[in-house]
């Protein structure tokens, strides 16, 4: 076997996980990628991107397999169904791989996998379609941007055609890590200084001091700079959160349901050793994946406790000076990182999803403070778990909204910062998807 048959075999294995035995792509991809440490950074780079790709493309990818496949794409064999998704983005989106190359390897694979008597029919396929793929055409904006029809219906109606196409164009583009920088523990300068010794490409943000765009490493866990707790991932928009929160010296802020913890450890850094930030989530695995960013970077002013968010907690009420509701959502802003939330996603799940934040927030806004400021946030895209459920806590509940003007830095503006909220929107703004809301109580 070539070493290019290894790789491909490899993804190959991860996308029947996630296609075929619903597993999270960002889970099986990092497992995966963990297990084969030893492989080239190429090779590594190669099984992401086909694996990432082929996800992002799935059902362009499926309209073209059926468009030119007697047997139909939901008819076929899986591993055969998924040599073909693979090859196909392959002929499609990776112009450095010959058409002749992909064939003869989806052949092999296919062979190597026991299916010798299907390898005429896949070559055919493929070679039918790499002959004519200069021609193919989309027939809608769901198979061009590979987005499930009620998402494009839903996102033209909430936020116009022209914002819609602009969101799904984002998604497909190729995505920089975004880390911030934990200040407390290290000087900027100190921190560039630690990415460049390690030949990191880091760009700035331009939109906020604490965020980095970083490019060409090989593993996270190897840069000195993310091992001594210097930098945290985290997304432009989550950082986002802390600003809105804008804690003071030695407040006390309760995150109802924060694992991995990214904004509470933002919080924790803006205190600079003040104050407690006390960190929840529903289940010691969640909160174990927090105390391990917390170890890492070392800070004391921040602790974790398992809380169902659902059930009241007595001797928080009225005792936070913030608190942080990042609820469980649909997820839509973040399909540029997790393309296969858009498949696994139904329209009916973000009424129930909006029903769980409203149950939540009427829970835990009772731990606020009178002056105090509660942060609701979701890392999703449409106006029912968003602004409509930004609009009825504050007609529910003792709160007003949080002016937040000039808060989240000059190159973010819209009309509702006044009114304490934003619907960030990757492709308009420069970030993933996010919505953001903030009350003071009264
Ligand atoms: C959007 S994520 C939080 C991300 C986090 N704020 C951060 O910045 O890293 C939502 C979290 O809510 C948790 N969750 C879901 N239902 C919950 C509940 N009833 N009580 C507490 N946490 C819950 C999930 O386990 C998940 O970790």
């Amino acid at each position: 076997m070539t070493k290019e048959t290894d790789s491909r075999e490899i993804a190959l294995d991860i996308l029947m996980e996630i296609l075929e035995k619903s597993g999270y792509s960002h889970i099986i991809l990092r497992q995966a990628l963990n297990k084969y440490q030893y492989l080239d950074k190429s090779e590594r780079a190669f099984i992401s991107r086909l694996v990432e790709g082929t996800l992002e493309y799935l059902l362009q990818i499926d309209y073209v397999i059926d468009s030119f496949s007697s047997t139909k794409i939901k008819k076929m064999k899986p591993v055969i169904r998924t040599i073909l998704r693979m090859s196909v983005y392959q002929l499609l989106y990776m112009d450095r791989v010959p058409d002749s190359a992909v064939c003869n390897e989806a052949v092999k694979l296919s062979v190597k996998r026991k299916f010798t008597g299907l390898k005429g029919f896949v070559n055919g396929v493929l070679r039918n379609i790499s002959r004519n793929k200069e021609t193919l055409s989309c027939p809608n904006a769901s198979v061009r941007y590979s987005m499930p029809e009620w998402i494009v219906s839903m996102w033209e109606k909430e936020y116009g055609r022209e914002t819609a196409v602009a969101m799904m164009e984002s998604f497909l583009k190729n995505k920089k890590t975004t880390v911030r920088c934990n200040y407390a523990n290290a000087a900027r300068e100190e921190i560039l200084k630690s990415l460049q010794k390690q030949e990191v490409i880091v760009a700035e943000s331009g939109l906020s001091d604490a965020v980095l765009y970083l490019e060409k490493y090989d593993y996270l866990d190897s840069l000195e700079a993310f091992k001594k707790g210097w930098i945290q991932v985290q997304d432009l928009s989550s950082v986002f959160v802390g600003e809105a929160a804008d804690p003071k010296k030695d407040d006390y802020v309760i995150d109802v349901c924060g694992a991995p913890g990214g904004k509470s450890i933002h919080i924790a850094d803006k205190l600079n050793g003040t104050g407690l930030v006390e960190v929840r989530d529903l289940t010691a695995y969640k909160v174990d994946l927090i105390q391990q960013n917390i170890d890492r970077c070392g800070f004391k002013n921040i602790r974790t406790k398992v809380q169902d968010a659902l059930i009241l907690d007595q001797e928080s009420i009225e005792k936070a000076d913030i608190v942080i509701a990042d609820l469980p959502c649909s997820g839509l802003g973040i399909i540029g990182r997790k393309p296969d939330i858009k498949y696994r996603l139904k329209p009916e799940d973000l009424k129930e999803l909006a029903s769980l934040q409203r149950e939540i927030l009427s829970v835990v806004q009772s731990y606020v403070k009178p002056g105090g400021k509660l942060v609701f946030s979701t890392c999703t895209v449409n106006k029912q778990e968003n602004e409509e459920n930004a609009l009825w806590f504050l007609k529910e509940f003792p709160f007003d909204p949080l002016d937040l003007t000039g808060k989240l830095g000059d190159g973010i503006s819209s009309e509702t910062l006044k009114q304490g909220y934003i619907q960030l929107l990757p492709g308009i703004h420069p970030c993933d998807g996010f919505f953001l809301s903030a009350f003071v109580k009264r």
